[in-house]
């Protein structure tokens, strides 16, 4: 059997890619992708479902201009334009990456599935054929995949996910989104700002619900009037007819659409691997186990992003990248991985951010809590926007000042947020973020000002 050595070997072209930084220019180095190369955020993730959402924020501009007086109405939805807009953009990116790691200096691709064969060895199996390699380092950057429940797959319905959703070649009528995370309030913003009839089918209670209570409840009361919500709920059965796709619920009620798509978590990408003939452990949900530095339990073996990670995030897996690659070229210098104050947003609508502890996560913790809820039609720019459902809630410690977290629910969330998640990393207390600064007037950003100003420390 010949087997070609490496310096190192990465499994997974997503952040895994940018591993491969100028620190090893003059190694040799392998690339293993078994799918599209970039990953699923440039693919099938964050990159596409974002360019969808600014669209999908344009119809609904157009819908609700009449409250700034001025008429307008939408003509057409081309959905095959918007389509072919965001992946005319992307699938070159995807190409030129791999056509550079392909055809570039001192990098080997392998366009194939890897498994490991034993202690920093893989076989990567290209086309139906084997091929054999060994690394002195290996990274394990393999992501992961949408989880399909038992019901969905067995009853042999088609469905979809967010990895071929986005390229259907018709809107449908009516779609049935099962989950209500994440993806699930993304792409129903979208289908249902593009004219789709959206229906959400959930086991929780509320949507969004590793968001703060307050942001969770007040964002479930706003869906349940645009879409058509099944909470606590579970698919126990679906079937596919002239009808469409209907699943059959846990609550005796059924739901039908045209089209059914899978939002129901994400898994990390470890079964296919082998991990145990290298030696590499595992949580019990399949997420390798990593120390603060990305090494596995195997020597030479390191991992990072969602196969790894608690966090499913891309900035998170790239920070996680930017710590293993110089830990893996600086080996007497190793960095730690920061997992301190991880925001996240939801470009939903209304959008959703947070950072840090949620109100009952503070209480639990033993913090002596302080809260407020700034609505941000309280100062001028959320009257500009006649918004009437925003709001920043923010959780502080009464004895210290210290902002403990950050939720908010409204108009550029993901980037207002920002403001906090620095005073949070810099550990800028309360006083000193709402005094220590101007605020621009009349900029939205003073409900950000106002909520810091209106935490009761009752001194
Ligand atoms: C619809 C959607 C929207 C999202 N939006 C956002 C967002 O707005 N913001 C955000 O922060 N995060 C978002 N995310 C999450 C983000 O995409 C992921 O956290 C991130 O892409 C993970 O990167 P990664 O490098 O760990 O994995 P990936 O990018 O998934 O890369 C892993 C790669 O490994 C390959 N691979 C797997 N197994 C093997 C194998 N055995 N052999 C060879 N190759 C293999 C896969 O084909 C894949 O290309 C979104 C996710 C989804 C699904
Ligand atoms: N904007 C972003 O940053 C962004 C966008 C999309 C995805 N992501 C990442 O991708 C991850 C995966 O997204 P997701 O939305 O698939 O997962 P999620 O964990 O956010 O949500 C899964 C949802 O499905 C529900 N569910 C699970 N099993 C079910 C079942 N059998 N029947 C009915 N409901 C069920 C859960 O209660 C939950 O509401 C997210 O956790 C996030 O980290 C991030």
């Amino acid at each position: 059997m010949t087997s070609e050595h490496f310096d190192l070997a990465v499994i997974g072209s997503g952040s895994g890619n940018s591993i491969i930084t100028p620190d090893f220019d003059g190694k040799r180095v392998a690339i293993i992708e078994r799918g599209v190369f970039g990953g699923t955020c440039l693919n099938v993730g964050c990159i596409p479902t974002k360019m969808f959402v600014y669209a999908a924020e344009v119809a609904e501009q157009i819908r609700s201009a009449a409250t700034y007086g001025i008429d307008a109405h939408i003509d057409a939805i081309r959905w095959r334009d918007i389509r072919d807009r965001v992946f005319a953009r992307i699938d070159p990116i995807s190409e030129g990456g791999k056509d550079y790691r392909v055809n570039g200096p001192n990098t080997t691709a392998y366009l194939g599935s890897a498994r490991f064969t034993g202690s920093r060895a893989l076989t990567v199996t290209v086309d139906g054929q084997e091929q054999h390699l060994t690394a002195d380092q290996i990274v394990i950057a393999t992501g992961s995949s949408p989880i399909i429940p038992d019901p969905v797959r067995d009853s042999g319905v088609t469905y979809y996910t967010n990895e071929n959703v986005m390229r259907i070649d018709e809107l449908p009528s009516r779609m049935v989104i099962l989950g209500g995370g994440y993806i699930a309030a993304e792409f129903a913003h979208v289908f249902s700002a593009l004219g789709v009839d959206v229906s959400i089918v959930t086991r929780g209670p509320a949507l969004l619900r590793q968001t703060d209570e307050e942001v969770s409840t007040a964002f479930t009361e706003l869906a349940a009037q645009r879409w058509d919500l099944h909470l606590s709920a579970e698919v126990i059965a679906a079937r596919q007819d002239a009808a469409g796709v209907t699943a059959e619920l846990t609550t005796g009620e059924s739901v039908t659409g045209d089209i059914l798509l899978v939002a129901t978590g994400r898994a990390p990408n470890t079964p296919d691997l082998d991990l145990s003939a290298a030696g590499v452990a595992t949580h019990s949900d399949g997420r390798v186990i990593v120390d603060e530095f990305g090494r596995t339990s195997a020597e030479g073996v390191w991992a990072l992003g969602d196969v790894s990670s608690p966090y499913q995030l891309k900035h998170v897996a790239n920070h996680e990248a930017r710590v293993v690659a110089h830990n893996l070229a600086h080996p007497r210098e190793l960095r730690s991985i920061d997992h301190r104050f991880v925001p996240s947003a939801v470009f939903t609508h209304p959008q959703l951010a947070g950072v840090g502890l949620t109100e009952r996560q503070a209480r639990e913790a033993g913090h002596d809590v302080v809260t407020k809820s700034q609505k941000y039609g309280d100062v001028a720019y959320g009257w500009a926007m006649e918004d009437t459902t925003g709001f920043v809630k923010l959780v502080a410690d009464r004895r210290t000042g210290e902002l403990l977290g950050a939720h908010l629910m409204g108009p550029d969330a993901s980037s207002l947020i920002q403001l906090l998640i620095q005073a949070m990393s810099f550990g800028l207390g309360v006083h000193q973020m709402a005094r220590g600064q101007y605020w621009i007037h009349p900029a939205l950003a003073e409900v950000i000002e106002n909520a810091l100003l209106g935490l009761d420390f009752g001194n």
